[in-house]
């Protein structure tokens, strides 16, 4: 049997009751650890924590693990419990759907446990999540590439009067690229795409455009460590949220389209002052 399990967005105690049991009838348990983080981080202190709770060693799955090692991880699943831990929803914005379907396709049973997700925790600010087209994911811009694919969609949003979540780039254990000249793998450190990065990205794209689909005008909403006793949520212009300092990861970002008064009234509880 392969468990895949929703830890939610705030830390340990966020799993639902279904997911614990799960977890505790498994006998191996593993944690992905590259498309998220809970509050509280993947130190040592924050897996331990986990494994308090949840009364079981869990094992650290990066993604070189998830793809290289998810044949043993499901060859385990084969003939005892196995579960996947992922935080957030394990199909919000993520795409586990590789693993259930060599899962299935190899006759394991596989049982989902939701949890809340990025998808459904913005719903907070008041925007109504109908109110939104197809969600964008902003990547780390370099000095050789910065891919635009993004804009073209918020654009399309925005002509249907639609919002736009943007989910902000995550580099966890890239390997740095000496390393990879050398045949020897040494790692970045891991970094979490801020809001200011991302409104600095989102308007460069935009002010090479004629008639642009956003400005530094455009009322925007910045979430930061949704679900944790620290979220931080405030509305404003894009300019506005460029200066603010939201804190620790995880950050992402929304785009306002055509509001409606209630959504509004809504906002104004979180409407930046300056
Ligand atoms: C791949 S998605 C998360 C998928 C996760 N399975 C879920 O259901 O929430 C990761 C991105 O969502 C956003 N995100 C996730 N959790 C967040 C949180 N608690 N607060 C703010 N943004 C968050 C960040 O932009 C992050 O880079």
């Amino acid at each position: 049997m392969l468990y895949i399990i929703g830890l939610g967005l705030g830390d340990e105690r966020d799993i639902t009751l279904k997911g614990l049991e799960a977890i505790q009838k498994s006998d191996k348990v593993y944690m992905e650890a590259y498309t998220s983080l809970l509050s509280f981080g993947l130190s040592s202190d924050g897996l331990s924590n986990l494994e308090k709770l949840y009364g079981k060693p869990i094992i650290l799955a990066d993604r070189e693990m998830v793809e290289e090692k998810a044949g043993d991880i499901l060859s385990e699943a084969q003939h005892s419990h196995v579960a996947f831990l992922v935080v957030g929803d394990p199909f919000g914005a993520t795409t586990h759907s590789d693993l259930v379907v060599r899962a299935k396709t190899m006759g394991i049973e596989v049982n989902v446990v939701h949890n809340a997700s990025v998808m459904n925790a913005i719903g907070i600010c008041g925007l109504q999540l109908y109110h939104y087209g197809e969600t964008v994911s902003i990547p780390f811009f370099t000095e050789t590439w910065r891919p635009d694919s993004f804009y073209e969609k918020i654009q399309q949003n925005k002509n249907m009067g639609l919002h736009t979540l943007c989910l902000l780039d995550i580099r966890v254990k890239e390997p740095t690229l000496e390393s990879l000249c050398r045949g020897r793998k040494d790692y970045e450190p891991p970094r979490y795409m801020t809001i200011n990065t991302a409104i600095d990205q989102l308007l460069e794209i935009s002010q090479a455009r004629d008639e642009p689909a956003y400005t530094e005008d455009t009322e925007c909403v910045g979430f930061a460590r949704l679900g944790s006793e620290d979220q931080m949520i405030v509305a404003g212009k894009m300019k506005q949220l460029q200066l603010i300092d939201f804190g620790a990861p995880l950050h992402c970002l929304v785009i306002t389209g055509k509001t409606h008064p209630l959504e509004e009234e809504m906002l104004d509880f979180y409407r930046c002052r300056t």
